[in-house]
């Protein structure tokens, strides 16, 4: 049976219209009909009342899930400040983590500790934030969620280094596959000054997770 629907949802392709290529963009109502494709893939009617409305709002809630592709993470570090004088590390712990498994589509949860040992500028901390949750809005694995976020930190601040460390839980292992709750993944990025004891030692200390030892 289920191989039979599966054989029917294949066949399709063939007579997918030309504005499905890759990097063309569907409209809002194109978007719209592939959720209610979905809904009766799981098995239910879109034209039953409930879900009459479901597939608007679920092409709502997908430009905020996704919305970090309409976002230019090196934008979000323009602004600078001189670093008055300061020159030690500077972290921002626990910023929410909320992405999505390029695998599964299903939610990424958990925290980024970003941290920067300034050069010249510093930047505002909010920014560190909507620097994570730039990139934390798009489909993603964690390793290039943690990359990426260290990389613009090191190619825009040029700070003297950055560590980046994320613990994140992956409903795809939770409520699927392996079924298992409360496996959380740890991933991590040093750059600089933070590949190299002392710095190295120092930072992994503070933040408590990810440690090498
Ligand atoms: N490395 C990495 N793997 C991830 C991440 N998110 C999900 N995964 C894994 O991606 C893998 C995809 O493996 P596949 O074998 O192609 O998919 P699957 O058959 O659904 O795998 P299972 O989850 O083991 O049932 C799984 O092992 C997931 O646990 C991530 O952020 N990083
Ligand atoms: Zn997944």
């Amino acid at each position: 049976m289920l191989d039979a629907r599966l054989q029917i949802v294949e066949a399709t392709p063939a007579t997918a219209a030309p504005d499905t290529a890759d990097s063309v963009r569907p409209t809002r109502q194109q978007a719209e009909a592939a959720v209610r494709t979905l809904i009766r893939w799981a098995g239910d009617r879109p034209a039953r009342e409930g879900l009459a409305d479901t597939p608007a709002r679920v092409v709502r809630a997908y430009e905020e899930w996704f919305g970090g592709y309409a976002l230019d993470p090196e934008a979000i570090l323009g602004r600078t400040f001189d670093r008055a004088g300061y020159d030690d590390i500077v972290l921002l712990r626990d910023i929410p983590v909320r992405s999505v498994c390029e695998h599964h589509m299903a939610p990424i949860r958990g925290v980024a500790h970003v941290a920067y040992l300034p050069g010249e500028r510093v930047v505002g901390i909010s920014k560190l934030a909507r620097l994570v949750d730039a990139y934390a809005r798009r489909l993603q694995i964690q390793e290039r969620l943690t990359a990426e976020i260290a990389d613009t930190l090191q190619q825009v601040l040029q700070p003297r280094g950055v560590a980046v460390v994320v613990q994140a839980t992956h409903e795809c292992i939770a409520s699927r596959g392996i079924g298992m709750q409360g496996v959380a993944m740890v991933t991590r990025r040093l750059l600089g000054a933070f590949e190299q004891d002392p710095a190295r030692r120092e930072i992994l200390a503070l933040l408590g997770a990810g440690r090498a030892d």
